[in-house]
């Protein structure tokens, strides 16, 4: 309704002209009509003027007359017509302006119908229009009154609003006020109550500090029970180390008496470069005197069974991954003073290769510091140490080092000219005193520990000469170091030597070693020999020890067992350190070493005896 409201509006004007433009033709019709109406009515008058001075016969052709002269004056110059033609005439006006009066009358009449007709449709149209644009007023008057009431509404919401917050404010600050005249009040109370309850709390405090001193006591009391029970613990925990000690000692002496080579057992841990970090099932138990490894292993039968097959080795000691350097070297610090004391020790390393050999024996190749530094080092930092105090008692002592390898079954001196290696050549003699020396080798007067590193680094330089990489070249040879030490008492005018042989040996995994040609057969087959060669020695020493014969022990079959003939058969101190793998690829080596130096380990020799000069 709304929407076509303004459409009729908009509508009306035009249909209002179009009934204005026919009313307007109409009117025109008329107007036209009039003007020859008033002019024939102005004739006939003039005609009936002229006719009326004389008689009525006189006066109608006078009329006539006159008539006749005022038509022809108003309408044309015509002839003169008779009266009667005139009167015909006239009559014929009369007639016509009848019939001109009755069309104007009924055009009249017509155009007043067709006003109002058009006036009826236009008020028809117009009327519902304008109930429309009354109807639109109404509604807008009403959404106006709507409006209106609604902004009214607001108006008194909003005062409302602002009525209640003021309400509200008053509100909360009175109970604000209220609260807070509350917690005075209480506060004043509680101060009060306090008060009263002062001289009780007073006397209570008293007591509880009467109390808390007595238990203080008590509990210092019980501190120094505990201190001292402490103490009793680690007075008796040293005493049971001591009694360890003690009962490890005698055990070496029995052992020693017995004529057996120790042996020690290292496990590598597993590094972070080994490409395979899964590792063997390894079980450690020990007892006051031997410790025990147990490997697992499993194994699946030709049916698809699976079975866990466990190898148990026993030895002098195993050192778990976890142990230290300082650790191992404690265990082996008593043969180093033997060598002090005038004995011949031997401490060799065997085991595959990157089973950490080299480690043990000096520490490790890069970042060497005083925690990981090896066997060799220790041993010299305590002999330093032991000869400072024996200065005390009147001993001087002076100590040479010679190093060298065994390379392809030929000896390089490791501390000499490296252009030279097999030009020189280097022999072994066995001296009767049990003395063991090699032409030819340079030997370097180790009078502080400086002078012991620059000769470690210059033997660990030359023995990488020649080689892709010095771990590989040290897996393919074997070291000794040679420690001698010379004792003398002046006031005692008492003499000593020491010798202290540290010995790493290649690689064992090299015995199975097959398939190589060339550089690497020719080596393979010195390592084979070597290694096997003092596989028999050991083979051999134990024979004898069990049937208790003397039979012939081949130490001349290699340079390495002919080298270490006093070490190993002689009147030695040994120590074999089996270094393995913790690698589960390892296993089989692993299992090879630990054989084999189960087999060390049950070995006589002879006892060990004091050296002379
Ligand atoms: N107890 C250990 N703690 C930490 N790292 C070790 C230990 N033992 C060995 N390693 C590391 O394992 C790697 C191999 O050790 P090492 O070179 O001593 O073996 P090796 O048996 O002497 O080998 P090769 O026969 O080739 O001379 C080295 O990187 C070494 O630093």
């Amino acid at each position: 309704m709304n929407r076509s409201a303004p459409a009729i509006e908009r509508n009306a004007p035009a249909k209002r002209r179009r009934l204005d433009g026919s009313a307007n033709k109409t009117n025109a019709a008329l107007h036209s009509y009039r003007s020859y109406a008033s002019v024939r009515d102005q004739a006939i008058s003039n005609a009936n003027q002229k006719k009326r001075p004389t008689g009525r016969q006189g006066t109608v052709d006078t009329y006539s007359k006159n008539v006749q002269h005022e038509v022809s004056n108003t309408a044309e110059e015509e002839e003169p017509e008779s009266t009667e033609v005139v009167c015909q005439r006239l009559i014929e006006l009369q007639a016509m302006s009848q019939r001109a009066e009755q069309l104007h009358a009924k055009n009249k009449e017509k155009l007043i119908r067709l006003h109002e007709r058009s006036n009826q449709s236009l008020l028809k149209e117009i009327q519902p229009q304008q109930a429309k644009i009354q109807e639109l007023r109404l509604e807008l008057e009403r959404i106006q009154g709507q409006a209106d009431s609604k902004k009214h509404r607001r108006k008194q919401q909003e005062d409302e609003i602002a009525a209640a917050k003021v309400r509200e404010e008053r509100k909360s600050k009175f109970e604000t006020d209220k609260s807070f005249q509350a917690t005075i009040e209480k506060t004043a109370k509680a101060i009060e109550q306090t008060k009263l309850g002062l001289p009780t709390l007073s006397a209570r405090g008293q007591d509880l500090d009467k109390r808390m001193h007595e238990k203080d006591m008590a509990l210092e009391d019980v501190r120094k029970r505990r201190a001292t029970t402490q103490q009793e613990i680690v007075s008796m925990e040293k005493s049971l180390m001591q009694a360890a000690q003690r009962r490890r000692k005698l055990y070496n002496t029995i052992q020693e008496l017995k004529g057996n080579i120790r042996v020690f057992c290292r496990v590598r841990p597993v590094l972070r470069s080994d490409k395979s970090q899964q590792h063997t099932r390894i079980r450690y138990s020990s007892d006051d005197i031997t410790d025990t490894l147990e490997l697992e292993d499993d194994i699946s039968s030709m049916l698809g069974k699976r079975t866990t097959k466990k190898y148990s080795f026993t030895f002098d000691r195993i050192f778990k991954p976890s142990t230290s350097q300082s650790e191992c070297y404690e265990d082996i610090a008593y043969l180093v003073q033997s060598a002090l004391d005038g004995y011949s020790v031997c401490i060799f390393a065997y085991g595959q290769t990157g089973s950490g050999k080299t480690y043990t024996m000096q520490g490790p190749s890069t970042d060497v510091s005083v925690e990981t530094a090896g066997m060799i080092p220790r041993a010299i930092e305590q002999i330093y140490d032991l000869i400072q105090e024996l200065k005390k008692e009147g001993w001087e002592y002076t100590m040479e080092g010679q190093f060298l390898e065994i390379y392809n079954e030929t000896i390089h001196d490791l501390l000499g000219d490296p252009t030279t290696y097999g030009k020189v050549k280097h022999e072994i003699h066995h001296g009767k005193n049990g003395r063991t020396t090699v032409s030819q080798l340079k030997t370097v007067h180790l009078d502080s520990p400086a002078t012991l590193h620059a000769m470690l680094r210059k033997a660990n330089f030359n023995r990488a000469t020649g080689a892709t990489n010095m771990n590989e070249r040290s897996s393919r040879s074997h070291s000794v170091f040679t420690l001698r030490l010379a004792g003398f008492n002046r006031s005692a005018k008492e003499t000593c030597t020491g010798v202290l042989n540290l010995v790493d040996l290649a690689g064992s995994e090299r015995l199975a070693l097959s398939g190589a040609t060339g550089e690497r057969l020719k080596e393979t087959q010195a390592i084979n020999k070597s290694l096997s060669s003092l596989g028999d020695v050991i083979h051999a020493l134990n024979n004898n020890s069990k049937t208790e014969n003397n039979a012939h022990v081949p130490y001349r079959n290699s340079k390495l067992t002919y080298l270490l003939q006093n070490s190993l058969g002689g009147t030695s101190k040994t120590l074999m350190f089996v270094n393995i793998s913790p690698l589960a690829e390892h296993f089989n080596e692993t299992l090879c070493s630990l054989r084999f130096a189960s087999k060390v380990n049950a070995c006589r020799v002879e006892l060990p005896k004091r050296l002379l000069k």
